[in-house]
């Protein structure tokens, strides 16, 4: 990797803002929420305590768990007039886009009136975006209409049962319960930050969340474990990824799952989902996949220094659980959901409305031309 200054273009090492939810390439393993080590909560927390922890700002008693995993479960119900809209999406859309709509639909039907009610709109969609995703999906691909009011503890769980009709293996929920406390939080990334943005003009948390959704779904941010998945998904060897590999940078083409904005050595999220990959593999008895993934990791450390970041393993894993891959995008946005709210709650709490100034590079002052002289 070039070792560009973090200055310049992509506001890249300028700061836009404090938080209290997370440090990204400082102390520790490198990441922290809320002052918890990343690697410490994928190996002691599960996701809801998780969640808790970034919507409500600390950890829960048991007790506090207990309540808020009852909770969630009751909110997964679809409204019907959300449903006959996931109804009307066709098969072959991008799955974001059903997210997308999924959650503009809903801030339509169960508005955020005031900003007292933000707790309750955070949970509620932390509860229901695997509804959204898995009932237009088995909808749409499968002709059945499902109930999405399971009785899993977990959300990852939940999501597993609605898409595969029976409640998932120990190890399935339990790599999912670590993959969403990976990618629920992580500062002022892109899609965040587009949520903070709409959340200083003072609109409401569908909105805003809304927006981020379009912005995680690029395959520079939330959408590169698809693109990762898409090409690893080709080779037939390590040898063979290699050859091929080594072809795309001599062609200058960017590999998704490796680099990072803020990140220089390495992403602390990569090494514990890799490890749950491998788990899998062997789960699975692969003998492909997983040395292919591992052989690209290598190539691209000794090419170019460009490490694996959260997406690259998690697609390998993903697929493992048999998991479509157009649904993985899907599950970072019922993560992330959680550190877009409590940004929006962080936001909201010392708001001042969003407005950075631009450096003009257009033409001087010129005269107005009447239409009948333009050429
Ligand atoms: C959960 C997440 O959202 S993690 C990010 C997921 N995104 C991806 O995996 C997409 C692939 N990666 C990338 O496109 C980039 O690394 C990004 C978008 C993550 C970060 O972009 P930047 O901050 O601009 O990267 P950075 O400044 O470190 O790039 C340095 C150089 O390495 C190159 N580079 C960076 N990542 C890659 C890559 N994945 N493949 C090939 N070259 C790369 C850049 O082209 C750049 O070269 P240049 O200076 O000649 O232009
Ligand atoms: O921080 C970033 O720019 C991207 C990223 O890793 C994330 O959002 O998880």
């Amino acid at each position: 990797m070039t070792d560009k200054p973090l200055a310049g273009a992509g506001l890249r090492g300028q700061s836009a803002g404090s938080t209290a939810l997370c440090t990204v390439g400082q102390s520790g393993s490198g990441l922290t929420y809320r002052g918890y080590d990343i690697a410490e909560l994928a190996d002691k927390a599960r996701f809801e305590e998780v969640a808790y922890l970034l919507l409500k700002g600390k950890l829960p008693t048991q007790a506090e768990l207990d309540a808020y995993i009852t909770r969630i479960k009751r909110l997964r119900g679809l409204p019907a007039p959300l449903k006959a809209v996931l109804e009307q999406i066709p098969a072959d859309a991008h799955p974001m886009d059903v997210m997308r709509t999924g959650a503009s639909m809903l801030g339509n039907l169960e508005t955020e009136e005031h900003f007292d009610e933000q707790q309750d709109a955070a949970d509620r969609l932390l509860a229901v975006l695997p509804s959204i995703i898995c009932y237009w999906y088995r909808y749409s691909h499968d002709g059945v209409r499902i109930d999405t009011e399971t009785d899993d503890d977990s959300v990852g769980g939940h999501f597993l049962h609605l898409l595969r009709d029976e409640a998932p293996s120990e190890l399935h929920a339990q790599v999912m319960s670590v993959s969403l406390i990976l990618y629920a939080e992580h500062e002022f990334n892109a899609s965040t930050f587009t949520a903070r943005v709409c959340a200083s003009t003072l609109s409401d948390m569908h909105s805003c969340v809304t927006g981020a959704i379009g912005s995680l779904r690029g395959p520079l941010h939330g959408g590169a474990n698809e693109a990762a998945m898409a090409m690893i998904e080709n080779w037939t060897s390590a040898d063979e990824a290699e050859r091929e590999i080594l072809g795309m940078l001599e062609r200058k083409e960017k590999i998704m799952g490796f680099g990072h904005a803020i990140y220089r050595e390495s992403d602390p999220r990569n090494a514990i989902i890799k490890k749950w990959s491998k788990r899998l593999a062997e789960d699975v008895g692969d003998s492909v996949l997983y040395p292919v993934s591992e052989r690209v990791e290598a190539v691209m450390w000794r090419e170019k220094k460009l490490f694996c970041n959260a997406d690259f393993f998690h697609a390998s894993a993903y697929h493992f659980m048999g998991i479509p891959t157009k649904l993985f995008t899907p599950i970072f946005v019922c993560s992330r959901v959680t550190g877009w709210c409590a940004h929006v709650f962080e936001q909201r709490d010392n708001n001042r409305i969003i407005r950075p100034s631009a450096d003009y590079v257009g033409p001087d002052a010129r005269d107005w031309l009447p239409i009948e002289q333009r050429d």
